[in-house]
């Protein structure tokens, strides 16, 4: 009797999976394609399993495989799946990413649509693989009510005093001859390590201690990680004992110990009275931790879990994002000569040799529209994604629960209809009367996101671009080294495949 229930149940429980996989990796994937194809969206036919992932293989191997031009259109070589299937379809298109078809939205008022309807088209998140998904938590995949609270008590902690870090440039700059002899360094590390600073800053009110580098380098591994993993999960597929979730596995044992402990040193020195003027972002998700009651074992470890969680997110947010974007700064400042005399004739006239504070980003014009353009045509984040969490008609189009829909940052930034018919130039002047006038009225430059979901950190990252900029410039003149390739690849950001090797002398 015993041994036919639990046979009977063993069955039920195979049947079920069995049956999940099938309706996830072929009948949904089939049913959605015929949704789409009925109202006029074309792409390819759906592929067991994989989608394009073979394609999309094939040509970023073929785009990767060779440098461009800095003139040269680098959509091509930063989104060769997305290209080729709208040259193909047009823009009412769709392509496969796994089982998921995922549609293009290029049209403005469309995509702002998408972004304020909230509970119908959320956060990819929880469709990504299962690495990325532990990656990211916090306030990036919050909704409702608990977004809106953590959103306004977070704000405050993205400002100026942050950027203390700009001592680093100091540190660094001291290993280039002072004779203004010709010195080649690739410089994108460095980038990397002012931006981590900052983070730090943002996070402990200090430049990293060796146990924060600790847990920002592991932090990095597990976003390497993710990145290797391909962009979609097989339901299941992490308990299966596969060796990059065994390492995930000890990196969130190591994160989770070492959160704590910083958390309990922060509350046991509230408790001695030790209490900053200024918060930290690390005092602001503390808080969250310390209103649980003690006794509450239950309640302090999910508000342990959400703080690591937020942690790491800025981390993860704010490191890359930010030290691409002075990445590709730099490199068109290298380019184009004329502007990389101008911003520092700017910086020597409003700053002399003193130290830049807020007040005086105001002052740097130029410095400004050479980062707006640079955001415009570099932009770190190349898109923005939604899934379709209920069918939702816009217009003609009746987009279908379980789809996604992904609105190409770095098209629109390039849209002739928008810019102009000089729209591929760097031409830092197109913003000299602001950023609509730059887009002929239409708000369509949108680097960090649009509407109440815009970035927490655009404001701090932009202050960063150009704080440090401001002080590179006024220290060095550089240009492209001869062994720079100009390779613009996608990682999740938009980021130079092979550094930034400058010819660098200090003035
Ligand atoms: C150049 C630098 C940066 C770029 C290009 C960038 C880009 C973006 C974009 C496009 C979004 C919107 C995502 C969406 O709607 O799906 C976003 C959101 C977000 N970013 Fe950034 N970001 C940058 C810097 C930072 C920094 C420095 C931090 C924090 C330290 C940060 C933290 C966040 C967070 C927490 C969100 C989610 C906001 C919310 O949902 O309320 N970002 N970012």
């Amino acid at each position: 009797m015993f041994a036919s229930i639990l046979i009977s149940t063993v069955l039920t429980l195979l049947l079920h999976t069995a049956w999940r996989l099938l309706n996830w990796v072929w009948i949904r994937p089939r049913k959605l394609e015929k949704l789409l194809r009925k109202q006029g969206y074309k792409g390819n036919s759906y592929r067991f399993l994989f989608g394009d992932a073979r394609e999309a293989a094939k040509l970023y191997e073929e785009a990767y495989s060779k440098p461009i031009g800095v003139t040269d259109d680098a959509t091509l070589r930063a989104f060769p799946l997305a290209i080729k299937t709208i040259r193909t379809y047009g823009e009412k298109s769709f392509m496969w990413v796994g089982p998921v078809p995922v549609c293009f939205v290029m049209e403005l008022e469309a995509i702002k649509n998408i972004l304020n309807k909230f509970d119908a088209f959320q956060k990819p998140f929880k469709a990504s693989n299962p690495i990325f998904k532990r990656l990211v938590g916090g306030l990036i995949v919050y909704e409702g009510e608990k977004w809106s609270k953590n959103r306004k008590k977070l704000n405050p902690a993205f400002h100026m005093e942050k950027l203390k870090a700009t001592e680093v440039l100091g540190e660094w700059s001291s290993s280039i001859p002072k004779d203004g002899s010709p010195h080649i360094v690739d410089v994108y590390p460095y980038f990397k390590h002012f931006t981590g600073c900052v983070v730090s800053y943002a996070l402990f009110s200090s430049t990293p201690t060796p146990l924060v580098k600790r847990t920002f380098r592991i932090i990095s591994e597990l976003t390497h990680i993710s990145n290797q993993s391909q962009p979609f999960s097989i339901p299941g597929e992490q308990y299966l004992p596969i060796e990059k979730y065994k390492r995930a596995n000890e990196i969130e044992d190591e994160l989770k110990a070492t959160f704590t402990r910083m958390a309990e040193e922060r509350l046991a020195q509230r408790r001695a009275g030790e209490v900053k003027l200024e918060p930290d972002l690390f005092d602001l998700v503390v808080d969250d931790v310390e209103e649980v009651d003690i006794k509450d074992k239950k309640g302090r470890a999910a508000a342990m879990h959400e703080l690591i969680q937020q942690c790491k997110l800025f981390y993860v947010a704010g490191h890359e994002s930010t030290a691409n974007l002075i990445a590709w700064t730099t490199v068109m400042l290298a380019y184009h000569q004329d502007w990389q005399a101008r911003i520092r004739e700017e910086v020597v006239r409003v700053l002399g040799d003193r130290n830049i504070t807020g007040d005086d980003l105001a002052s740097l014009k130029n410095l400004t529209m050479f980062i707006h353009e640079v955001l415009r045509l570099y932009p770190p984040a190349i898109e923005l994604s939604r899934v379709v969490e209920e069918d939702t008609t816009m217009g003609d189009v009746t987009f279908p629960k379980g789809a996604m829909i992904m609105m190409p940052i770095i098209l629109l930034h390039r849209n002739p209809k928008i810019w102009g018919d000089d729209a591929l130039e760097f031409k830092p002047e197109r913003f000299a009367e602001g950023v609509l006038k730059a887009a002929n009225g239409h708000a369509a430059f949108v680097p960090f996101g649009w509407g109440l979901r815009t970035c927490i950190g655009a404001n701090l990252s932009a202050i960063e671009a150009k704080v440090f900029t401001a002080l590179f410039v006024r220290r060095f003149s550089f240009e492209l080294a001869p062994t720079y390739v100009h390779a613009p690849s996608v990682s999740i950001l938009l980021q130079p495949q092979y550094g930034i090797p400058l010819t660098l002398r200090k003035l």
